[in-house]
């Protein structure tokens, strides 16, 4: 059975919901449906405000869904569990703490700030390049960094599972880059399984083992592309013909481009 089941995801904000008696109710979801396994990276790609991000509150049990079921590890999400990451566009930082102290709140809050803990937020922190950043203020690193340390804070506890919600959407593209081999690099390490939303067709190709392409709200999956490409990735994948029919893939699934004739050829 899958790690990951959601099935029949319906959302509708109501009236209420809007803080309005004349709003009407919004359909933020529609029927989603798709599976994943324990350790896949999926990427959720599709226009903007079609409910990537309402799925994803779905998932991590922030917001109750209207009808459907959604399955992690066996157990039906209803409400939120302690064992999950977060990483956001914005990287959210305390400022008045110090680089270790940031990724150690998680467990400040789980209570088990311990010496396994901080030893864990220092191979963490080295394992993303800001050893020698420990002590630092956010506002001393740059926004890639400060976002590697945001990445470094979700994954202090070992979650089941990582939700990320457009964390490259907000870096220059040389960093974003950077950040997708990073991303995949950690994710050699620890295990993880990953559900990541992005906009972008090339990072959702890139980092994943699998694409869910939404349609226009209220959002349904248009088609779900499997990424075969060979692990471990390199920046010149994007120049390969398999990378290029992936893309093509969910540009057509996005209404980007048309079809090709042959119906998936690049
Ligand atoms: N708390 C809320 N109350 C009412 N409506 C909401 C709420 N959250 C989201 N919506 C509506 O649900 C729809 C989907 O929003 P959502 O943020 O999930 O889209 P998205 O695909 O993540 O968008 P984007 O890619 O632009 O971030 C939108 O029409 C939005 O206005």
């Amino acid at each position: 059975m899958a790690f990951g089941t959601i099935r029949n995801v319906r959302k509708v904000f109501s009236a209420s919901e809007l803080n309005s008696r004349s709003a009407e109710p919004v359909v933020a979801l529609d029927d989603a449906n798709f599976d994943f396994d324990e350790g896949q990276l999926i990427a959720l790609l599709g226009p903007s405000g079609c409910g990537k991000t309402t799925l994803l509150r779905i998932v991590a049990g922030l917001i109750q869904k209207t009808s459907g079921s959604v399955m992690i590890g066996g157990r039906e999400i209803t409400e939120p569990l302690g064992d999950y990451g977060f990483v956001f566009q914005s990287p959210s930082l305390m400022p008045w703490r110090s680089v270790l102290d940031n990724v150690l709140f998680t467990m400040e809050v789980l209570k088990r700030n311990d010496k396994v803990a901080r030893d864990r937020a220092t191979q963490l922190l080295e394992l993303v390049g800001l050893s020698g950043f420990l002590g630092a203020r956010p506002h001393q690193l740059s926004g890639g960094m400060q976002q590697r340390v945001a990445l470094c804070r979700a994954l202090i506890h070992q979650p089941k599972l990582l939700l990320m919600d457009e964390p490259f959407g907000a870096l220059d593209e040389l960093t974003r880059l950077e950040m997708n081999d990073l991303l995949l690099r950690i994710r050699k390490e620890t295990g993880a399984t990953v559900l990541f939303v992005t906009h972008s067709i090339s990072e959702a190709v890139y980092v994943s083992d699998k694409v869910v392409v939404f349609s226009r709200r209220p959002a349904r999956v248009a088609t779900e592309i499997p990424i075969s490409l060979p692990y471990p990735r390199n920046q010149q994948l994007r120049f390969t013909p398999a990378f290029t029919k992936a893309e093509r893939l969910a540009s057509e699934a996005l209404g980007v481009v048309p079809p090709a004739e042959t119906g998936s050829a690049a």
